[in-house]
């Protein structure tokens, strides 16, 4: 099967890998013709994923005709403030029927929407077979064949399931899901947290702490998902508490890395200059925080994030701020809760 992989940064790399091992014919698009050929060539990615060895069945292009033409799937791998762009350039080359699959995990600034929805925007005929793929999932340890586990979901089973076979290797287990609204949102969210969670890191707190930034990090991405649409089990699941337990662990978290960075009292500007890569987290912090006033949902950690990200605040004094909130009950509706 002819596959098309837009965008060559770990992510789109990773998944190029595994999909050439599967001997699919695989299309990895870069958007420079320089970075493209060295990618050819070497079959590495110095840059972005070290430990990867593209398989002989890769084409690396900087043609994105020559890339989706034929693919019965596009995968778009690219960070998400690039994702309409890239969408709106493939739309005129997708073949009919080709299932089109967001591996980006981000929330549009300024409209608000999530990646499949800015996906339909510009791909109206890929509306039916539009796939999610979320989850655990760190490009360096996909990159070195370790078990991994991650989720495709969409509206349609058929498009789920196509992606599903495409990419499950022996270290590469995918499961499907109905619920792409909760599916995206997991992804996007945690790394608000996982910014926090580094933060912590960074102050010098232990194991009780993140264990409860996780723990009610996790609740307010619930509150927001299922104000979305989304169903509250999504989160329970890989793409939901799982990606939120990696993120806020790994040490090859760039969302961590950059919470790290925020409590050694670095600015935003800096840490984006330095990392080289997308810390998708500091541009969600922003978008998720508008949604939560849009929708009147309770979301303290984002507001803290937040404010230490485009406020300047103090990431300490916002940790007070945490601890120092009103007291409250874990579970805020239920019956359990009107009966107590
Ligand atoms: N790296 C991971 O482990 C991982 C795992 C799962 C999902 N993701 C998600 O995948 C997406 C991509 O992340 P990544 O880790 O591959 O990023 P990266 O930082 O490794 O690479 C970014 C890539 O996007 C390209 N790019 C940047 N701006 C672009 C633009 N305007 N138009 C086209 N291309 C552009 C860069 O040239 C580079 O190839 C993100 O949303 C990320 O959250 C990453
Ligand atoms: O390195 P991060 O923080 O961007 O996280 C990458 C993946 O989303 C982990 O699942």
């Amino acid at each position: 099967m002819k596959i098309a992989v837009i965008g060559a940064g770990g992510w789109g790399t990773a998944l190029a890998t595994v999909l050439g091992e599967n001997n699919h014919q695989v299309s990895l698009w870069a958007r420079s013709q320089a970075f493209a050929a060295e990618l050819a060539a070497t079959r590495h990615n110095p840059r972005y994923l070290p430990d990867a060895v593209l398989p002989d069945g890769v084409v690396c292009t900087a043609d994105l005709d020559a890339a989706a033409r034929g693919a019965a799937i596009v995968i778009i791998a690219t960070p998400s403030h690039a994702v309409r762009a890239a969408a709106g350039a493939l739309a005129e080359h997708l073949a009919a029927g080709a299932v089109v699959v967001s591996a980006a995990k981000g929330l549009e600034i300024g409209s608000l929407k999530r990646m499949s929805e800015v996906i339909v925007e510009e791909i109206p005929a890929a509306a039916a077979r539009l796939v999610a793929l979320s989850g655990p999932n760190h490009a360096e340890e996909v990159a070195l064949r370790q078990p991994t586990a991650t989720v495709a979901a969409s509206a349609s089973r058929e498009a789920a399931e196509a992606v599903q076979d495409a990419l499950m290797a022996p270290y590469f287990r995918v499961y499907t899901n109905p619920d792409i609204i909760g599916v995206e949102l997991g992804g996007a969210l945690k790394n608000i947290v996982a910014l926090g969670a580094g933060i912590g890191d960074g102050l010098g707190f232990g194991d009780n702490a993140k264990a409860a930034l996780m723990t009610r990090g996790l609740a307010e991405i619930t509150r927001l998902g299922v104000a979305m649409g989304a169903s509250p089990l999504t989160f329970a699941g890989l793409a939901g508490i799982g990606d939120l337990i990696v993120t806020c662990t790994s040490s090859h978290s760039r969302n961590r890395r950059a919470g790290l960075a925020l409590a050694a009292g670095k600015t935003v500007g800096e840490i984006e200059g330095e990392t080289g890569m997308v810390v998708e987290g500091i541009r969600s912090t922003l978008a998720a925080h508008q949604l939560a006033g849009r929708l009147g949902v309770e979301m303290p950690i984002t507001a803290e994030i937040h404010r230490v990200l485009y406020q300047g605040a103090d990431p300490r004094e916002a940790v007070g701020r945490l601890m120092g909130r009103g007291r409250t009950h874990e579970v805020e509706e239920g019956a359990e809760i009107e009966n107590w």
